[in-house]
């Protein structure tokens, strides 16, 4: 596993050069070309049709896929296996129907290094960090409820709880909020807008949802259809602290209305 120094200073935290990725036997690549840096603390957004290799890009970015060529770094290391300091939210919860709340969110504590090995014995202060991110996204007095006991909203901010809890230098975002409701997705951008604001990990966002990526990020990606290769690269000229008002005014729609001609123009083509 590779981990990120402490002390890592650089100007970069993600950084792609030229990356191919072709799946066992299959002769054409799921993603090509593929260059992007981000700045530490920087939120990135990657839009593209279906099957473009959004996904894919997550697994290069977090070791699980080596490239088959081109060269990844993150942090300054170069990626050699699966990263520990990534937290992770998908579309599903995916909470432990047999664990509460709180027993969701402490569970990569008992799994991921250092935490593991003293997790016993620390327990009651984790518990307190936890509880704590419980409040921060709306679910005070839910820790000892079960993942059938909430709302789907719910468990999808305990799933961000439980993806922070090991204070993760970087947060990967596959749809995490592709299956609730528009009321409950705008609030939860807004969970995510304050704990990234207080915290400044690093974030790649996945989503098919425009007003999304131009409501959260600093930059925006666009990807082609397979094989999946960066056609845009948009700088969110929104500026910060941004709420829900930004959503309704024309700058947003503006920016909104570009992503959607660029994903127009790589559908048809
Ligand atoms: N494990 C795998 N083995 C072989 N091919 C794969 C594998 N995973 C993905 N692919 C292929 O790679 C391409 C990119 O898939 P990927 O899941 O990264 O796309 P995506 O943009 O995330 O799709 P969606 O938006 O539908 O979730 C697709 O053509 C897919 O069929």
């Amino acid at each position: 596993m590779s981990a990120v120094p402490d002390t890592f200073a650089g100007d970069t935290f993600v950084d792609f050069r030229e990356v191919f990725l072709a799946y066992d036997n299959s002769s054409e690549c799921a993603v090509e070309d593929i260059t992007l840096q981000t700045q530490p603390g920087e939120f990135i957004a990657i839009v593209g049709p279906s099957g473009c290799g959004k996904s894919t890009f997550m697994k290069l970015a977090t070791g699980l896929k080596a490239p088959t060529r081109g060269t990844i770094h993150i942090g300054g290391e170069p990626v050699t296996g699966p990263l520990k300091f990534v937290g992770m939210a998908f579309q599903a919860p995916t909470l432990l129907p047999w664990r509460t709340t709180l027993d969701n969110v402490l569970l990569p504590l008992e799994i991921v290094e250092p935490y593991r090995n003293t997790f016993r014995k620390d327990r009651p202060k984790h518990v307190e960090r936890a509880l704590a991110l419980l409040k921060t996204v709306g679910l005070d007095g839910y820790a000892d409820k079960y993942p059938w006991e909430l709302s789907g909203g719910m468990q999808q901010r305990a799933s961000i709880c439980r993806a922070l809890i090991h204070e993760p230098k970087m947060l990967l975002l596959d749809e995490p909020f592709g299956a609730l409701d528009a009321f409950t997705r705008e609030e939860l951008w807004c969970v995510l807008r304050d704990l990234w604001t207080e915290r400044r990990f690093n974030v790649i966002l996945v989503t098919h949802d425009l007003r999304e990526a131009a409501f959260l990020a600093d930059t925006i990606y666009v990807m082609s259809k397979r094989p999946g290769r960066i056609v845009a690269r948009r700088a969110n000229p929104l500026p910060r602290p941004r709420d829900l008002d930004t959503t309704y005014t024309e700058p947003f729609s503006a920016l909104v209305h570009e992503l959607r001609e660029h994903i127009g123009r790589v559908r048809s083509t």
